[in-house]
């Protein structure tokens, strides 16, 4: 025999946006969790903090252009994405495989591959952008 369905309770739709929103904000609390955990656990991290805090000081120190914000803000991200999935990566590899295997090696380079070719996209950004106007300011 079928059973009844059980009549849905009837939710005003204000009630569903406030819920909605609160699990929104829950998620981003997390999310701002996650990257105040790996902060402080990872130095390679603080090392990216420190260079974020730099480099957005010489962007102001030099007025960069919008395209020229863009291109530095990108990298930065970039790198600070790629460094917490590597973190976030690692932490999972520790925890299934906390002994030696090959794989939880090759999921961990390739986690660290990830880092390096972000880092290094940043370096030329950075070149490309500060390199001339740090040149132009040295003594000839
Ligand atoms: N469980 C494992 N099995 C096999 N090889 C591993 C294992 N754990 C680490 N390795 C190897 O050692 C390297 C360094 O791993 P480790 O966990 O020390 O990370 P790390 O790159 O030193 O990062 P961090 O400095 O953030 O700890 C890995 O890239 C991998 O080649």
């Amino acid at each position: 025999m079928l059973e009844e369905e059980e009549p849905e309770t009837y939710v005003p739709p204000a009630a569903q946006q406030r819920s909605l929103l609160r699990r929104r904000a829950a998620s981003f609390g997390h999310a701002l969790r996650g990257v105040w955990v790996a902060l402080r656990s990872e130095l390679h991290l603080q090392f990216h903090a420190a260079a974020t805090v730099l480099v957005l000081g010489l962007g102001a120190y030099f007025q960069l252009s919008p395209t020229e914000w863009a291109l530095v803000g990108l990298s930065v991200a970039s790198v600070w994405a790629a460094e917490l999935f590597n973190t976030a990566i690692e932490t999972l590899t520790n925890l299934v495989s906390p002994g030696y295997h090959p794989l939880a090696g090759k999921a961990k380079d390739v986690a660290a591959g990830a880092v390096l070719l972000a880092a290094l996209g940043a370096v030329v950004v950075g070149g490309l952008v500060f390199g001339p106007k740090v040149w132009a300011l040295l003594p000839r």
